[in-house]
């Protein structure tokens, strides 16, 4: 058993004949927040998905929780995904959806009603996520995954859609969600919110 709940080493992926990670190497520990940078296309998504076994790289090693990381359902109940493709119930409101999360998930780190006032939906409660603006979409998003109890988020652009205000609370929630042992690896373009979270930063730059 270590401290570090992500061990990436000498990790490849070749894409469409293209290596999109060279060599790559990160190690992160318990508490950590670590916001990964760069271009598009340069591999932050691709690493994300590594992490959480959805991208097999063509070599090297990656470790999540000191175990390789994989579909079952106890990896899934320690590892949150919180990516470009979030899975709502048409005909479920903003409220049901969370409700759902916390009877599925059970003991979490706050109630349906305190993540309501934390994501900034009282106001949307009784709405479906298609009546949703982008930005109150993505709220809901990382309302529904913080609701979980997890051991490791990773967000891929968790800032997407968020206005200033609100990047500035998910900075401040992070930090917080990393100060109660939990950790944090995300993709973003946001400097400053990268800043905000006190996130280690990561720079990727291109393979080729
Ligand atoms: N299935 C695939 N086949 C070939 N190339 C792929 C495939 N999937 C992704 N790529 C390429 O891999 C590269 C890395 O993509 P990725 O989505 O990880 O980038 P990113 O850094 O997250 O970009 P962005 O900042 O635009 O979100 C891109 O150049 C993309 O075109």
């Amino acid at each position: 058993m270590t401290d570090s709940i992500v061990v990436v080493r000498d990790v490849n992926v070749v894409l469409g004949g293209r290596t999109v990670l060279r060599d790559f190497g990160l190690t992160v520990a318990r508490g950590d927040v670590v916001a990964v940078l760069g271009l598009n296309g340069v591999g932050k998504s691709t690493l994300l998905r590594c992490i959480a076994g959805l991208q097999p790289q063509t070599s090297g090693v990656v470790g999540v929780l000191d175990r390789p990381p994989s579909d079952d359902s106890g990896f899934w109940r320690d590892v949150v995904l919180v990516g470009d493709e979030p899975a709502w119930y048409p005909g479920l409101t903003v409220l049901e959806h969370l409700e759902l999360m916390h009877a599925v998930h059970g003991s979490s780190r706050f109630e349906v009603e305190a993540a309501l006032d934390l994501f900034d939906l009282e106001e949307r409660r009784d709405m479906v996520p298609a009546n949703l603006s982008t930005g109150q979409r993505q709220r809901l998003s990382l309302a529904m995954a913080l609701l979980r109890p997890s051991r490791l988020l990773l967000l891929d652009e968790p800032e997407r859609g968020l206005d200033s205000a609100f990047r500035t609370r998910l900075a401040a929630i992070l930090t917080e969600y990393a100060a109660a042992g939990g950790t944090v690896v995300m993709a973003t373009h946001d400097l400053a919110f990268a800043r905000a979270a006190v996130a280690r930063q990561v720079t990727l730059e291109a393979a080729a």
